[in-house]
């Protein structure tokens, strides 16, 4: 229902989940959300449910991303409908669970926001990942955590995509967003990554409150990253990598990459330019869980989104 000065009722939020472990060797999220299992004061909101859930337990025991498959590629409607089965790969167990007491995906029982928390080895800073430029909620909320944290940066980048998109943790909920924060390598902890993370969820949070207080948000523009192609590595027949991200475009996430530009240098010195025609913005540059998914950055391009405003309708 939209009034007449462009405002939308939604529903208040009532249940909220923040995961950690998803990929298990990714520290921040993990060890913020061990420290609120044990004491919850810091992320007690008046009127929410906040439940801190580890995703991957035996993927966090073992410090590893995952133990038979990535678990944040898992929640298909395939794997979620398939008959339970000691056989199946312990991510797809772990996902049916997972569905069942934050979902089920899709359903008007499932939890209304669900953070993920991720690092990345890329240079990306604090990133809030969105799976829909149609999720007005979601949209207010990164205006809101761009706004309290400025003018430190913090990027959205939008997964929306008829192929590239893919099944995650965070899908089970209604308003799944993901944050992403690096550089930290895998395993290790780093105390700016960690504070970084933290603050971005006190503000999240901060913002659920003031919603569910009857706060009206008007409506605004947010500037994001869609997703728009992968880019592998170079390799010989054999599928062995023949050339490095170049020096020139290492770290530099989020910064413009134009026809021309230097992309990868091979093992004998040569510059692999690239030749695309538009302007886009590379992330996740040399990520070192993305060797296996043969990717060695994500393109995006840039846009702007429009948000209804929004306020919690008195139900
Ligand atoms: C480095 C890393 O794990 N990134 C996440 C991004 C996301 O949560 O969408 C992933 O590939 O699942
Ligand atoms: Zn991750």
């Amino acid at each position: 229902m939209t009034t007449c000065h462009g405002v939308v009722n939604l529903p208040e939020v009532r249940k909220v989940a923040i995961f950690g472990g998803t990929h298990g060797n990714e520290m921040s999220g993990v060890t913020l959300v061990n420290l609120w299992i044990n004491n919850g004061a810091e992320i007690q909101r008046s009127g929410l449910t906040i439940k801190p859930f580890i995703t991957n337990p035996q993927a966090v025991e073992k410090c590893t991303r995952y133990i038979d498959t990535d678990l944040n590629r898992a929640f298909t409607q395939d794997n979620l409908s398939v008959p339970r089965s000691e056989e199946l790969p312990y991510e797809v167990r772990r996902a049916q669970e997972i569905n069942q007491m934050f979902g089920p995906k899709g359903s008007p029982e499932a939890y209304d926001v669900i953070f993920d928390l991720h690092n990345t080895t890329s240079n990306m800073g604090c990133t809030l990942i969105l799976e829909s430029s149609k999720d007005h909620f979601n949209l207010q909320m990164v205006n809101y955590i761009k706004r309290a944290v400025a003018p430190a940066s913090c990027t959205v980048l939008l997964t929306e995509h008829p192929l590239l998109q893919y099944s995650t943790t965070r899908s089970v909920g209604k308003h799944p967003i993901g944050l992403e924060v690096g550089p930290q390598p895998q395993g290790v902890l780093r105390s700016n990554i960690f504070e970084s993370m933290r603050a971005i969820v006190k503000h999240a949070l901060d913002f659920i409150e003031l919603f569910n207080g009857g706060m009206e948000f008007q409506p605004c523009t947010v500037d994001v990253y869609r997703v728009s192609e992968k880019m592998d590595y170079p390799r010989d027949t054999n599928g062995n990598i023949t050339a490095m991200v170049h020096p020139n475009l290492q770290d530099c996430d989020w910064e413009p990459l134009n026809r021309g530009d230097p992309m990868f240098q091979t093992f004998d010195g040569r510059t692999i330019e690239y030749e695309g025609g538009h302007t886009v913005y590379p992330a996740f540059i040399n990520e070192a869980a993305y060797y296996e998914k043969h990717q060695a950055f994500t393109l995006t391009r840039r846009e702007s989104l429009t948000a209804n405003g929004i306020k919690a309708s008195e139900m």
